[in-house]
């Protein structure tokens, strides 16, 4: 028709005013809080396996080998390589860490912009210890960005200095030599273990697999607890992780009004010096030899699917161990992923730490009684002194 004109036609005012308001929008979007989501990671592919595993291995601050440390890492790397690889494989041939990672990063950032608008536009970057994204590129990226504050959110909810603990010497090591004038200030999450929605989140993620247990073995269901060990070393040196671990497994069963019978177990053990039991797969075994039927298993101080979960767990042990000891039934809770409780936990805890203002806690400057590593007095001494609000 002659005179009138298409809807998608833009005068030149229109347009203009359009390209004003993509502007006033950008400047607008442009975030300004950093939310750093740091975890250990895993490897995207099986090639990548050999690299993970020689930098957990090399890793003073993971773990301390008796002697010669950067040789033994990268025998013992090499000869787990193999092994290690087929179990990606069998998952799918990765680890889906850095998808759920991401996930819930975006989730929490959404949900951080609409209640917390004052710190916001917020935008979550990953920073892996041991593959890529690297803390380096986090730190990059949100130079680039030109965040102004960065919130150091460790993924554990519980803090060993074996991981969390890790990550944080390393975010130091790195600003040590890097901190360029346009990094944004810092602040710091090290531990939420006790954080009323995470609990929320894992009790009714634990009432859903109860439920779809029989009748016959509902009530003597045996609710397995299970979290990575630790060296024993490490637990004697006076780390924080099985406390941690406890505590959320005390109000986790509180919140479910003790239904069921319960026991804290502990997993994936690495090399042949002592480490924190009981082993999750000799309780099974054990409770079995008891008479018990009927299990359900959480992995409490995991919050995503990973090899540990779906190799360790859901194959090795509620699959190959329960058929060839003979369980009756077995459940195993999926990780909180993304989970709304979830993901309103984390927003939560975000939104606290900004409304206290407290940039870096007591605990976290604190060290275990028998800490002899330098990195956590070089790095404590060093998040003192730089992290504010
Ligand atoms: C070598 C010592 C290790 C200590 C100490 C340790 C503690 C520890 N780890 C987690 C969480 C995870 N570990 C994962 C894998 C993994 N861990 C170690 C070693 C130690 N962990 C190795 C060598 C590996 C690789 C797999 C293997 O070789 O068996 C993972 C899985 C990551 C993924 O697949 O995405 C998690 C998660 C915690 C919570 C912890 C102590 C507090
Ligand atoms: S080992 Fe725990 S603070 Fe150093
Ligand atoms: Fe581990």
């Amino acid at each position: 028709m002659l005179g009138s004109k298409p809807a998608f036609f833009l005068t030149a005012e229109s347009l203009s005013c359009s390209l004003m308001k993509i502007a006033v929008r950008n400047v607008s979007n442009k975030p300004k809080t950093g939310i750093v989501m740091m975890n250990m990671g895993g490897p995207q592919k099986v090639e990548h396996v050999y690299n993970y595993l020689h930098n957990i291995m090399t890793d003073r601050d993971m773990i301390q080998l008796p002697f010669a440390q950067d040789h033994m890492g990268k025998w013992i790397a090499k000869r787990r390589t193999p092994e290690v690889q087929k179990k990606y494989e069998e998952i799918g041939g990765g680890s889906p860490i850095l998808d759920w990672t991401n996930k819930q990063g975006e989730l929490l950032c959404e949900k951080l912009n609409s209640i917390s608008p004052s710190t916001g536009p917020h935008k979550h970057y990953v920073a892996f210890r041991y593959v890529h994204p690297f803390t380096e590129e986090a730190f990059e990226n949100m130079s680039k960005d030109g965040i102004k504050h960065a919130v150091l959110f460790s993924q554990y909810p519980q803090y060993s200095c074996a991981t969390s603990g890790s990550s944080y010497n390393a975010i130091y090591k790195h600003l040590k030599t890097n901190n360029k004038p346009g990094y944004p200030k810092l602040s710091i999450i090290d531990r939420w273990s006790t954080h009323p929605l995470l609990v929320q989140c894992f009790a009714n993620l634990i009432k859903d697999e109860l439920k779809k247990i029989s009748e016959k073995n509902k009530k003597d269901t045996i609710i397995l607890f299970s979290a990575h060990s630790l060296p024993l070393k490490t637990v004697n040196r006076g780390d924080a992780y099985p406390s941690e671990v406890g505590a959320t497994v005390n109000l986790v069963m509180k919140e479910l009004n003790y239904c069921n019978p319960y026991q804290l177990v502990w997993q994936s053990k690495v090399g042949p010096l002592p480490w924190l039991g009981p082993f999750t797969d000799e309780a099974i075994e054990g409770y079995v030899k008891q008479g018990k039927k009927s299990f359900v298993i959480v992995p409490i101080a995991f919050v995503n699917e990973h090899i540990e979960t779906l190799h360790e767990l859901d194959i090795e042990y509620c699959k190959e161990l329960a058929e060839k000891i003979g369980v009756e039934e077995i459940r195993r809770v999926p990780a909180p992923n993304i989970h709304p409780l979830f993901i309103s936990a984390l927003a939560d805890i975000v939104k606290n730490h900004f409304e206290k203002g407290v940039a870096v806690s007591a605990k976290f400057l604190n060290h275990c009684p028998h800490c002899v590593n330098p990195n956590c007095y070089e790095s404590k001494k060093w998040y003192r002194s730089i992290a504010s609000f």
